[in-house]
């Protein structure tokens, strides 16, 4: 089997937006992303520290999805291993020149096993790092893309498929009958690159930028709040157990769920210890035991193949984290050492 290529990261998802208008409004007048070029039908986005030529492109089209989620390799030579190592596993393999997406080099498009369009690239046009350009910096300032969340049905198999990929598992969530219901694995050295969501899938959960402070995100609530959109406001702002980040989960004009997200760790050195969680462990998604909003676990974007067409979906058959956790059957704990059932206090799954 050939080498997997050399990924450095996760580099810009592709959304489609059916009101690119008000796609425009949500991603450039709230959030505050940067745009970098802008044409009738699509938007290139970027956050303030990014220097390649955008993090984010909005698509209109006529049904909300996700078209793409791109990694960048190390270099163009990376590029010609990645087309490679998939036409050596089969998949379908798409070789694409310079300035087939606006701004990225020669790039190879697969659809990957997991049933995800995603693309590898490396060369990409510079442009101005707006980083301390304070000057247009909102009180929201976001600084950066940092992961990709992906819903599929087999959890320990994508976690192979990336970790033969190079991708290193930082967390994840099991039960003591060793079902695994969601893990979060890294290239770069943060808590994850990609994290794998167990539901049927391919779909998109959400795509997550990083600010470098907690208010940012909270200016965020805030403006939403004076915009009277606060229905946009899905999940959050509070505090994960897995990765310690502090979150806010926005729900777009279309559906598309974006993370707002500051305060994971380093995960750089080579032993860096793996976190398992307890699925029943109040405050594994949310540390302050805060319960999971059901659409968080229901809903996600539909994924399109190389030619545009929504992927059907593959349903998971192993026990959801919801129904565990959450609703009349599901409880949760908060101390593991307390064993009533259902354990005592309010924070119990059933108060959603
Ligand atoms: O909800 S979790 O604490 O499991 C979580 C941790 C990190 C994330 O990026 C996320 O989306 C969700
Ligand atoms: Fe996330």
């Amino acid at each position: 089997m050939p080498t997997p290529p050399d990924v450095i990261r996760c580099a810009y998802a592709e959304l489609v937006v059916t009101d690119l208008a008000a796609a425009r409004w949500f991603y450039v007048d709230l959030l505050g992303l940067v745009v970098t070029a802008e044409e009738p039908e699509a938007i290139y986005l970027r956050a303030f520290e990014e220097y390649l030529h955008h993090s984010l492109v909005l698509r209109r089209g006529d049904v909300a999805a996700c078209a793409r989620l791109a990694y960048r390799v190390r270099s163009a030579a990376e590029v010609d291993r990645a087309e490679e190592y998939y036409r050596a596993l089969g998949v379908r393999v798409e070789r694409v020149p310079a300035g087939a997406t606006r701004g990225i080099g020669e790039a190879v498009r697969i659809e990957d096993p997991l049933g995800f369009p995603v693309e590898f690239f490396h060369d990409a046009e510079h442009v101005e790092r707006l980083t301390q350009r304070y000057d247009l910096h909102g009180a929201g300032a976001i600084s950066r893309l940092d992961h990709f969340n992906v819903v599929t049905p087999d959890v320990p198999a994508a976690q192979r498929y990336y970790e033969d990929l190079g991708f290193k598992v930082s967390e994840d969530i099991a039960d003591a009958e060793g079902t695994v219901y969601a893990a979060w694995l890294y290239r770069k050295p943060t808590v994850h690159d990609v994290a794998l969501t167990g539901g049927d899938g391919p779909r998109m959960h959400h795509i997550a930028f990083a600010t470098h402070e907690r208010s940012q995100i909270l200016h965020l609530c805030d403006h939403l709040g004076a915009a009277r959109r606060s229905e946009m406001i899905e999940r959050g702002p509070g505090r994960h157990g897995v990765s310690n980040a502090f979150y806010l989960y926005l729900r777009d004009p279309d559906g598309h769920r974006i993370e707002i997200y500051t305060h994971d760790y380093y995960t750089g050195d080579p032993d860096n210890p793996v976190v398992r969680w307890d699925v029943h462990d109040n405050q594994r998604r949310d540390w302050w035991g805060n319960p999971v909003v059901p659409s968080w676990y229901a809903e996600a974007s539909t994924v399109l193949d190389l030619d545009g067409r929504p992927r059907p979906l593959t349903r998971r058959t192993e026990s959801r984290e919801a129904d565990v956790t959450v609703g009349a059957d599901g409880f949760s704990y908060t101390r593991a050492e307390e064993t009533e059932t259902p354990p005592r206090g309010f924070k119990v799954g059933n108060q959603v």
